[in-house]
């Protein structure tokens, strides 16, 4: 089988595939990419996938290639996982990645395939790619082709892709449904349900769990507001709701709000898809979740401004954090990012720390300055910014700071920290 694009999906999802027992050719036009992963070399950060594309490679299960050509004469299925990002300017998604790995995929094809798409889309793409498979592949080609989207999260790419919550099958015909059960027979043998129904269905049910993700978080958020204003505790009451199991507890963490390559452009893609089906109050629904997410930004400024006096400019920020969350190194739309441009656009001098992110936040971010340690962070800060929490920063103390501040002054964004130990090491704290 073939897993065409391999970014942060597509490399977990061809290892994976590889790990199962499948023969795979991982296959992206980025020839750096590919020169990496064909060395073994993963090109982002990601728990345990390097070791696992190692023994792949090693076993003769897996491979990479830059070409089309090899793509559609060695493999009869067919991945597809390249990007969707939201389109420069508006709110929906950009689908001429899709749209070129299809197209290109389907002039090659000649015998019966099966072809998956997995890249997050628009309802009603899958049937437009239908039809560009039908117009593009040979006659009489039998070329199948089913949605089945992913829902692995980041930093836990490779437990999610061996052993997912659910798989979801949007087919056409009994033939793609028995052909996907057959692929992931595996996974499907350690008892992992499978949802099996029309593509329209399956698209909205991806951008669906992203955006009621996203809402946990934003409503939390909202809360966290209210509690601000009436003087009550989020964290308890966060905690309380999260004892209800109709309620569950994940995803209900108050703070700096999300980020990442997918929750954001995901709901924005699905406004953009209830503005075009007419329906102005579900659009209006799902634009208070973003506006909510991204007003803890300048909430999160607002308070370091405020610790400061009134002003950023002249003054050390020590920020801990690049990455949209812990675990990776992406920093597509990083909230710890965005803080740190705002407060560097207000004139404060600020230094950037990360555990593994900060060679792509220079990228992203090149006016930022990055500090390789944490002391090098700090070293005479006037506030430091907690803004990513990574587990080795949770419950940290505040003596391994101490040393090289020049004020005790500290947001924690993420409500990583200890307040009352802060508070008692005579740091001036805020959540
Ligand atoms: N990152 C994640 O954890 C998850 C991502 N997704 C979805 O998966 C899709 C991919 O996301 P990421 O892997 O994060 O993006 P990414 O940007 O890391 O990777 C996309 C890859 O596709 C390649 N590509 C673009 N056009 C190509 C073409 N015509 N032929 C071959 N390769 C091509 C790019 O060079 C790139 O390496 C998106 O739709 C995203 O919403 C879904 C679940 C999880
Ligand atoms: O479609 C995708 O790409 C993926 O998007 C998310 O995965 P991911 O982007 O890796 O990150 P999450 O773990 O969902 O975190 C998203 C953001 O929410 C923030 N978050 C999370 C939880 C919380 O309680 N509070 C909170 O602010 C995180 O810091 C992070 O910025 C989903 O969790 C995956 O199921 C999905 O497959």
């Amino acid at each position: 089988m073939s897993v065409i694009g391999t970014g942060y999906l597509g490399t977990a999802h061809a290892v994976g595939m590889a790990e199962l027992g499948h023969a795979v050719i991982g296959m992206d036009v980025d020839r750096e990419k590919i020169a990496a992963l064909s060395a073994c070399e993963v090109p982002f950060f990601e728990p345990g996938l390097t070791e696992l594309l190692r023994k792949n490679v090693e076993a003769g299960r897996l491979r990479f290639t830059a070409s089309y050509d090899e793509v559609a004469a060695d493999a009869d299925i067919h991945f597809v996982c390249v990007g969707t990002p939201q389109l420069p300017g508006a709110l929906g998604a950009d689908l001429r990645w899709v749209e070129s790995a299809f197209t290109e995929l389907s002039a090659r094809l000649t015998g019966p395939a099966l072809v998956v798409g997995k890249s997050t889309v628009p309802v009603g793409t899958a049937r437009r790619m239908a039809e560009v498979v039908r117009r593009h592949a040979a006659d009489g080609a039998r070329v199948e082709v089913t949605w089945s989207p992913e829902f692995l999260r980041e930093g836990h790419a490779v437990e999610d892709t061996l052993r997912p919550d659910r798989l979801v099958f949007g087919v056409a015909s009994a033939r793609g449904e028995r052909l996907l059960r057959e692929v992931y027979r595996p996974v499907i043998e350690h008892h992992c349900p499978v949802v099996v129904t029309d593509y329209a269905t399956a698209e909205l049910i991806k951008v669906s769990a992203n955006t009621f993700l996203a809402m946990k978080i934003s409503f939390i958020n909202a809360i966290a507001e209210i509690c601000e204003a009436a003087g009550a505790d989020v964290l308890p009451l966060a905690a309380a709701l999260g004892h209800d199991e109709r309620i569950g507890g994940s995803f209900l963490g108050p703070g700096l709000g999300f980020g990442g390559g997918c929750l954001p452009k995901d709901i924005r893609a699905l406004l953009a898809c209830a503005s075009e089906l007419g329906l102005g109050d579900v659009a209006a629904f799902l634009h208070q979740i973003d506006v909510i997410n991204l007003r803890r930004r300048t909430r999160v400024v607002d308070a370091g401004r405020e610790m400061l006096g009134g002003r950023y400019a002249g003054r050390r920020v020590c920020v801990l954090g690049a990455a949209f969350k812990p675990g990776t190194d992406d920093v597509r739309d990083s909230p710890a990012l965005a803080v740190a441009q705002a407060v560097l656009d207000e004139g404060a001098d600020v230094v950037v720390h990360d555990p593994v992110a900060t060679g792509g936040a220079a990228r992203s971010h090149p006016r930022l300055r990055y500090a390789g340690t944490l002391a090098g962070a700090a070293k005479d800060a006037d506030l430091v910014m907690l803004l990513t929490d990574w587990t080795e920063w949770r419950g940290m103390d505040p003596a391994v700071l101490e040393p090289w501040v020049r004020e005790r002054t500290i947001v924690d964004a993420r409500h990583a920290l200890s307040p009352s130990r802060w508070r008692s090491a005579g740091w001036n704290y805020r959540a």
